[in-house]
């Protein structure tokens, strides 16, 4: 097995944009207060580290989404894993998501918790491959756009490994 990674986006890099990302909520939603639902798995270190940078009240919950059909195909069809313990209607919501790709996680999240009665709905997402997108969905917050690459580190996985790679790498499988 020779699988190499190639760093992406360094550590420093990723937290200079976090801050960054902190600041413009915590400007955007000043008075007030926001409630972040951290998309599982990928999402748990951006959701942590951005948390972090927000100086307005921050409550967080998780939800996990998946694709099912074939077991390497995506059908596109989104199921709920496990869905949020509390109610977010009233609330400024903030979506977590580590990678945007075709977009159907996110419309599929849009539509789904936009139905619930917020006050207001935002996305935010730490990577965005644009050259994949299959479905038109506005991000609100966007740490970095890269290139059409297989990517690992800081919560993104392959087969479940390197999530805890403190930075963004293109994974190679030689
Ligand atoms: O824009 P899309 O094409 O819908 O892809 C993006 C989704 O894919 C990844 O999740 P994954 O299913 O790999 O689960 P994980 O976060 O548990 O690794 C990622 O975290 C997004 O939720
Ligand atoms: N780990 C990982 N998951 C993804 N889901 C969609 N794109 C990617 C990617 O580049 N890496």
């Amino acid at each position: 097995m020779s699988e190499q990674i190639r760093v992406l986006l360094s550590e420093e890099e990723l937290d200079r944009k976090i801050a960054e990302l902190g600041e413009r909520i915590s400007k955007d939603y000043e008075g007030e207060s926001v409630h972040l639902i951290c998309i599982l798995k990928g999402s748990i270190f951006f959701t942590c580290e951005l948390a972090k940078r927000i100086t307005v009240p921050v409550t967080i919950d998780f939800m996990c989404v998946s694709s099912y059909g074939a077991s390497t195909v995506s059908s596109g069809k989104i199921t709920i894993k496990k869905d949020l313990e509390e109610s977010i209607e009233g609330r400024n919501v903030i979506v977590i998501e580590d990678i945007i790709d075709t977009g159907r996680t996110l419309r599929y999240l849009l539509d789904d918790l936009s139905a619930r009665g917020p006050k207001s709905l935002k996305l935010c997402a730490m990577l965005d491959k644009p050259d994949r997108r299959i479905t038109d969905v506005a991000v609100d917050y966007t740490g970095f756009e890269i290139p059409d690459e297989f990517v690992v580190g800081y919560g993104l996985d392959y087969d479940q490994r390197y999530r805890n790679l403190p930075y963004i790498g293109i994974l190679d499988l030689g």
